[in-house]
């Protein structure tokens, strides 16, 4: 970091810490990712790094954003910009060297601080320092505009609520949140699935949740959810929270639709999700919990059902699960065949055979599994007549 910082001249002053990072270091929160602003253009930047045998990927060169790597760390760095028109969707910018400027460009108070990487020195062009510690989340100056700037910004100020806001959300970006909620429409599903499971992830998005049911701000994306589920996520937070699991934003998904596997199978394509999730949102959506918990992360595999446990309210035994390695199966076909079974498909079948019974009597080894094994066997042989 040093090695980069001094490459962008950040004793000089032309480079400083901005957004996430600064925000979450006043926090005491860990640092994740690390953005730097810079008055440099991003030739120059360019330029720097590579004499300074620093990697640099031009990720978002139109935007003026240069991605460094060092020491296996990825540095978004970006020239001050401030936008010059926008479509809510892309924004066609300019650079310039006024911090002021590009602190304006950005959405909420608290994302728009910089650090000096040398005195820690921060710049506070908008009070963000205040709201941050009265955990208010509020817009840069007119909350309609910057939403019809950038209509993500409409989940992202829920998002941020959730995560550091206290009590009701800002009253005027509240409204406007609510009076563009169709706007949303307009971006591409993954960026709403991403920011939605986002929004989802954070320790506990209950409340937020529920102003946005209020408001009825996920209706456009997601008008199969109804506002009686809240109880069920709400229900969901408390149970991962008394197992000790951590929280996961696809599982609270499938609290907030409907219980049914093909419904939510379907929502999941629509939000383009990955083929896993799809298939881990399909099966915690379905409620049957007939068989024991180890049966069914046997089947299902323990994620999906610590899913469905946690779903169901079954705290204790999710938490139990999450402990639990799979056993296998003690015989192979091949030694079902030392044991006189012919080669071929009876072979296969019979192992399924035996491994559901074993499953269902609880995965014996021993004795009992040995009784499982010659019962199976005398069937099928008693079944091929021999
Ligand atoms: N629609 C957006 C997206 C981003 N930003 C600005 O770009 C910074 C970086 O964006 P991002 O990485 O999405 O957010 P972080 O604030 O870093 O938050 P997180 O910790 O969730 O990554 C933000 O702080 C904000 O200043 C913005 O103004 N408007």
């Amino acid at each position: 970091m040093d090695r980069l910082l001094t490459a962008l001249g950040a004793d000089e002053g032309l480079t400083r810490y901005v957004g996430g990072a600064v925000r979450d270091e006043l926090l005491g929160l860990p640092v994740n990712d690390v953005d730097l602003a810079t008055e440099l253009r991003p030739g120059e930047v360019v330029e720097r790094l590579t004499k300074a045998r620093i990697k640099a990927v031009p990720t978002g060169i139109e935007h003026g954003t240069v991605t460094a790597v060092s020491d296996g760390h990825a540095v978004e760095v970006t020239t001050l910009r401030h936008d010059v028109s926008t479509d809510g969707r892309r924004a066609t910018v300019a650079f310039t060297d006024d911090w002021q400027a590009d602190a304006a460009r950005r959405d909420f108070t608290i994302n728009a601080l910089f650090a000096d990487p040398q005195t820690g020195e921060i710049f506070d062009y908008f009070d963000g320092l205040e709201d941050l510690a009265e955990r208010r989340v509020r817009f840069i100056g007119n909350p309609l505009a910057r939403i019809a700037e950038d209509h993500l910004r409409i989940l992202r100020f829920f998002r941020f609520h959730a995560r550091f806001g206290a009590g009701e959300p800002d009253a005027s970006a509240l409204e406007a949140c609510t009076r563009r909620a169709n706007d949303l429409m307009a971006l591409s599903r993954e960026r709403i699935a991403d920011e939605l499971l986002k929004l989802l992830a954070v320790e506990d998005p209950t409340a937020t949740v529920g102003v946005m049911l209020q408001r009825g701000i996920l209706t456009p994306v997601l008008p199969e959810i109804e506002a009686e589920r809240l109880r069920d996520l709400e229900a969901l937070v408390a149970a991962e929270q008394s197992a000790g699991i951590d929280p996961d934003p696809l599982r609270r998904l499938v609290a907030l639709l409907p219980r049914d596997p093909e419904l939510t199978g379907a929502i999941a394509v629509r939000l383009k999700l990955s083929n896993k999730s799809r298939k881990r949102v399909a099966a915690a959506a379905s409620s049957d919990l007939d068989a024991t918990p180890e049966a069914l992360a046997y089947r299902m595999g323990t994620e999906c059902a610590v899913d469905r446990l946690l779903l169901g309210g079954k705290t204790a035994e999710a938490s139990a699960l999450t402990k639990w390695t799979a056993p296998r199966l003690p015989i192979t076909g091949g030694a079902l065949i030392e044991r006189g079974l012919e080669e071929g498909p009876i072979v296969a079948r019979t192992l399924r055979k035996i491994e559901d019974r074993w499953v269902e009597a609880g995965f014996p080894g021993g004795r009992e599994f040995e009784e499982i094994l010659e019962a199976e066997l005398s069937a099928t042989r008693g079944g091929l007549g021999t």
